[in-house]
């Protein structure tokens, strides 16, 4: 299916050795296998366009950043992270795929899938708000990659609806992986790669890193120790959003939004369905370790009916209109 097809996508070269035997050699692509179309959008450090392979006619988005201005902006680190972070979730079709590096003498590139439906908080403004249905199926695929993210060791530490794009199905694909947090790989006893449970305490200290505002979990802004519970704490803030059509927590600076979420400063409007308020609840809990799991997020009333695993990525997303 779909997955096993695009690790084909990686670029090989049929050789044969001294002895005629056959060598796949990785063929390293370059600006020139490319032809360049539309501006898909600006980011601070980058620009991303769309691309079509002159050899197969696959269509992707690449991100060009200028190496000079990564260089003087001290992002070498951050354009490191999201290269490593992306080639470890390689196999997942609600994470952007990262297909190929390279650069020249003066830019850096990522090829990426093309997201053609663009931002999740585009299409939440144009309807400013989303029905039970909607948020459901959108809910459960954000789900099912933040469960996909943590068993490979990546926690985000930035969701938002800004960094959840759509595909041409109009699936979900997380993006933005620059900021994320590589939990260090380990072998286990038989050999297997494994990661740490989650972060610990000590590496975090280090960590100046702070999210978007409105999404910001507490423990982040009070001790600085982002865990996994954190993306589910950003889980509960964009399950609510998708119905309400704002964050839960949203003030006219940062100041004041931190401090709404320290103190737990929010409320639901009137008619907010009522599963969905239980869910946010459990979610928006100060404590990430009283915070709902990720197990029980996917058990939780809310979700019922839906298919976890391939089912959900088979199915047809729902009219958004
Ligand atoms: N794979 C993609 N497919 C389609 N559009 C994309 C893709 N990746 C990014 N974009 C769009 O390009 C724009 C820039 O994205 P990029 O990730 O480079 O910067 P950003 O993260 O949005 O901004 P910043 O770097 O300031 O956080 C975004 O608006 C995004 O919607
Ligand atoms: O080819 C690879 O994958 C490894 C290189 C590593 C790398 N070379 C760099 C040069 C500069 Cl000037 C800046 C950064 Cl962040 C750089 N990162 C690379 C190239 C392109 C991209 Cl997008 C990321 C990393």
């Amino acid at each position: 299916d779909d997955w096993q097809e695009r690790g084909a996508a990686v670029g090989v070269k049929k050789e044969y050795d001294a002895d005629g035997r056959q060598v796949l050699k990785p063929v390293k692509k370059g600006v020139k296998d490319f032809n360049f179309g539309r501006t898909l959008g600006e980011g601070s450090y980058s620009t991303v366009l769309a691309a079509q392979d002159r050899s197969n006619g696959k269509d992707y988005a690449i991100k060009v950043l200028d190496k000079r201005h990564i260089i003087k902006e001290k992002k070498v680190k951050y354009v490191n992270i999201e290269r490593d972070t992306l080639n470890r979730l390689t196999d997942h079709p609600g994470v952007v795929r990262l297909y190929y590096t390279f650069q020249d003498e003066r830019s850096l590139y990522f090829v990426l899938d093309l997201c053609a439906g663009g931002e999740l908080l585009g299409v939440l403004k144009r309807m400013s708000t989303f029905d039970e249905e909607c948020t459901r199926f959108y809910g459960a695929q954000i789900l099912d990659t933040i469960e996909y993210m943590h068993n490979r060791g990546v926690i985000h530490r930035d969701l938002k609806p800004e960094n959840l794009l759509l595909d041409e199905n109009r699936y979900i694909k997380v993006t933005d992986f620059g900021t994320a947090k590589l939990l260090p790989e380990r072998k286990d006893a038989a050999g297997r790669v494994e990661f740490e449970p989650d972060s610990t305490t000590s590496e975090n200290r280090a960590n100046s890193f702070v999210g978007t505002a409105e999404y910001v979990s507490p423990e982040l802004l009070t001790d600085k120790n982002a865990c996994k519970a954190s993306d589910l704490w950003a889980f509960g803030c964009i399950v609510y959003q998708l119905l309400a059509g704002r964050p839960p927590f949203k003030a006219s600076n940062d100041y004041q939004t931190f401090q709404k979420i320290v103190n737990l400063d929010y409320e639901f409007p009137r008619g907010f369905p009522d599963h969905a308020r239980d869910l946010v609840e459990r979610l928006l809990v100060l404590a990430p370790e009283r915070r709902l799991s990720l197990e029980h997020v996917k058990n939780h009333p809310f979700f019922t009916g839906i298919q976890w695993g391939r089912g959900l990525w088979q199915q047809k997303a729902p009219r958004l209109n």
